[in-house]
């Protein structure tokens, strides 16, 4: 069946932080300078960095957008090409998913991240990152416990648990809780929670559906959009680390930033990170993960990719044919956390009872998205739905208290 490149359906205006009282303004003047102050306090950058910092983060609120420097990063010349449309606009003004990309490539720029140099590769989110991890151990003890012996279960049935399964994609949508961009590393660890005492807190849960997609063919690819390092990576980890040691997966791609953005998200480095993270964690489960993780490695059952398309203000539907082509080979593209789901819905005003495969109808293969919500835009709600959320929790499309697991077939 020939499948359309772009949504279905008349496509409505972006989320933008001039929208009053919206958690998109908010953002806009709040959040994002305290990033950029999070950024001064937690490095030890010169004082002209930090004094260009501390600029970026005054003019967010009502400024103007700063042009990009030429600081040899290789998507320069096509950010140069996404910031055309809104020369002298104020941040404020223009999509909020353009300035919330920009605004993390601007930091780059600006800590001369790609300059050669003494600044040259410095992630600076690296101690949030790193944080991330510490204060999750405990919970990384007992996930990594718990699977192993889903693993040894699948094997002496040999064949694979869809309800393990389940609860490992479970673990991945609740894990994208942890989000550093939102709730710092230092405040306090959101990786405990109880994946059966959640359930009612999923609004659209597709997890039957995925399993029964991968049962239909022995030798699946599947291919993963990442979201954050620290605890939900390792969700990630163990539900791949399942996928390929249950036999629902014979391989796996792992599609990562090729640089850091929105704080806490994972890059190839981080995830060799964690990997040198749990070998060296002194928990025989945990280690037994780290193992299992270097081998399929090595043995290219998982692959590590990166794409400048992860870190671009692009909606997903503008996919470089390239990356459409590579993710066209997918049996399953699992698409993790709120901003790629605002990628997916290009950030935009849908309708929340909007059937979500009328806009994501452009991608070549099936999708499932797993996100907890954190901003303002949603699709394939039931109205009632909405309704009793409204009532029930005010903040329901902010707190990361509701998820979705949503395949699109
Ligand atoms: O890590 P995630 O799940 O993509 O969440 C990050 C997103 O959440 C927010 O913090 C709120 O939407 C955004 O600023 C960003 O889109």
């Amino acid at each position: 069946m020939h499948k359309p490149q772009i949504p279905n359906l008349p496509i409505p205006a972006p989320l933008v932080g001039s929208d009053a009282g919206s958690f998109t303004e908010y953002t806009v003047t709040q959040r994002m300078p305290d990033i950029a102050r999070r950024v001064i306090i937690e490095n030890k950058f010169p004082t002209e960095i930090n004094q260009s910092l501390e600029k970026l983060a005054a003019e967010l609120p009502s400024g103007y957008l700063q042009p990009l420097v030429n600081d040899t990063g290789a998507d320069f010349s096509d950010w140069e090409k996404y910031l055309e449309p809104y020369k002298n606009q104020r941040w404020v003004d223009i999509p909020w998913f353009v300035a919330e990309t920009y605004f993390y490539r601007l930091i780059l720029n600006i800590t001369n991240y790609f300059k050669p140099g003494e600044w040259q590769g410095v992630d600076p989110f690296e101690l949030q990152k790193t944080q991330g991890l510490e204060t999750s151990i405990d919970s990384i003890i007992s996930l990594c416990t718990q699977l192993q012996q889903w693993l040894n279960e699948s094997q002496q049935e040999n064949q694979p648990s869809k309800s393990s399964l389940i609860a490992l994609l479970y673990f991945a949508l609740w894990g994208n809780r942890v989000d550093l961009s939102l709730w710092s590393a230092f405040e306090d660890d959101r990786s405990r929670f109880n994946i059966q005492t959640q359930l009612n807190n999923i609004l659209v849960d597709d997890t039957f559906a995925v399993t029964k997609l991968l049962t239909k063919s022995q030798d699946n690819c599947i291919d993963l959009v990442v979201d954050n390092a620290g605890f939900e990576l390792i969700c990630d980890l163990c539900l791949v680390d399942f996928l390929l040691g249950s036999g629902f997966a014979n391989q796996v791609y792992l599609h990562l930033k090729p640089h850091p953005t929105f704080v806490s998200d994972a890059m190839i480095k981080d995830v060799h990170y964690t990997k040198d993270f749990l070998l060296q964690s002194g928990n025989i489960q945990v280690q037994a993960l780290g193992q299992r993780l270097t081998e399929n490695l090595a043995s290219g059952k998982l692959v590590l990719t990166e794409d400048y398309f992860w870190t671009s203000p692009l909606p997903f539907w503008e996919i470089p044919k390239t990356l459409k082509n590579e993710l066209a080979k997918s049996n399953l593209i699992i698409v993790k956390g709120d901003a790629n789901y605002r990628r997916l819905l290009g950030d935009r005003y849908w309708d929340f009872t909007t059937k979500f495969a009328d806009i994501v109808s452009y991608l070549p293969v099936p999708m499932v998205a797993l996100r907890t919500l954190k901003s303002e835009v949603a699709a394939g709600l039931k109205s009632e739905v909405i309704v009793e959320l409204a009532t029930i929790d005010p903040h329901w499309l902010t707190n990361g208290q509701w998820g979705v697991i949503q395949l699109v077939d």
